[in-house]
């Protein structure tokens, strides 16, 4: 039997092989990544009773709490804004942050950045050595899936924010530097805000976690043909410390709240913040690192940009207080072992590979 995705694809490929010149050089042009073809089996093989796939962009859309930092700097309300911090770092793992500090146009400056860079053509982001954005630090899709639950049909650009020696930086840069000092900034006021609500000072996250070590994440989600439950990124928790993440209009992000999933609705003035695995485990399981995805869209294309404060690889992560949840690892050790499930089992698995009592 044919499933829908299947008659879909066709139609797409259908319509390639009839290309005229002019039409050919569009498709060298195309600032798309080739998912359809590429993943064509998988797409093929989709039988759509099979999966719940109708329903994942039908969940229902929330307003994530909002807390308002213009309270805090000895301000009245500062002591209750800290409160709410707490609270929706541990019941929710996910909050917006309004009056941040991270200025609308350099936020702007960076979408502008952003934009033009996926908006080259496919073949150039694949091939053309641009300094930060370069092929190595380019991803479309998924390696290797082995089903359509495998698959982000999204393109990004991971940035490390290490200084790059000797080489001149590009004018896109300076907008890159602008925007994640003030995300740094943003996320060592949160993490100190959060150990201190656990009794400590910390120190250790930001000693830990430096410029050297943070990354930010450019994503890029195209409008996906194929209609219903094809994710624009798979469900996943972050291995850091903390995330910040600001979103446009388009809307798409999805988190687990109380065992079901639900949209985050937009809100331009907000950045997201979310709790990662090291603060999880730092934290021994009192902020939680929720698993969130992103759905993708079969008319609009989506941009969004994460911020992710994390230490250096050898940086060990023990839980502040006994009995801890989780044995102490490393953050390379974590990558590492990360990285080998997914090679091996198509998913991460995460904390509970470090549980104390498997040790
Ligand atoms: O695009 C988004 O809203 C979320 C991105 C995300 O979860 C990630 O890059 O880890
Ligand atoms: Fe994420």
């Amino acid at each position: 039997m044919e499933s829908a995705a299947s008659t879909e694809y066709r139609a797409v490929t259908w319509s390639r092989s009839f290309l005229s010149a002019k039409d050919h050089s569009a498709v060298l042009m195309d600032p798309n990544p080739p998912f359809l073809a590429t993943y064509k089996a998988l797409f093929d093989s989709r039988q759509p009773q099979q999966s719940d796939t109708d329903q994942m962009g039908a969940a229902e859309e929330y307003e994530l709490p909002v807390i308002d930092l213009s309270h805090l700097n000895g301000k009245p309300k500062e002591e209750q804004c800290k409160r709410d911090i707490m609270a929706a770092a541990s019941e929710w793992g996910f909050f917006q942050v309004v009056n941040h500090g991270v200025s609308s146009g350099v936020m702007d400056r960076l979408r502008e950045v952003q934009v033009g860079v996926f908006r080259r053509p496919f073949e150039k982001k694949a091939s053309e050595k641009l300094p930060d954005f370069s092929p190595e630090n380019y991803r479309w899709g998924t390696p290797t899936p082995t089903s359509l639950e495998q698959l982000s049909w999204s393109e990004a650009y991971h940035i490390p924010l290490a200084p790059s020696t000797g080489v001149a930086k590009a004018s896109t840069r300076h907008i890159m530097e602008e925007f994640s000092t003030a995300m740094s900034r943003l996320a060592h006021q949160l993490v100190v805000i959060l150990a201190r609500g656990l009794g400590c000072d910390g120190t250790y996250i930001k000693e830990n976690c430096t410029c050297n070590t943070c990354y930010l994440r450019l994503n890029r989600y195209p409008p996906c043909p194929v209609k219903n439950g094809v994710f624009g990124l798979i469900p996943h928790t972050d291995s850091s410390f903390l995330t910040i993440v600001r979103q446009d209009q388009v809307g798409g992000l999805q988190l687990m709240k109380d065992g079901s999933w639900i949209t985050v609705k937009p809100n331009l003035n907000a950045l997201i913040v979310n709790i990662g695995d090291l603060f999880q485990a730092w934290s021994n399981g009192v902020y939680k690192s929720v698993e969130h995805r992103v759905m993708s869209n079969p008319q609009l294309e989506r941009f969004s940009v994460a911020y992710f404060l994390c230490p250096s690889y050898d940086t060990v992560i023990q839980s502040h207080a006994e009995p801890a949840i989780y044995r102490e690892f490393s953050f390379g050790e974590y990558k590492q072992q990360v990285r080998e499930d997914v090679r091996r089992t198509g998913h991460k698995v995460g904390l509970s590979r470090f549980l104390a009592q498997s040790t």
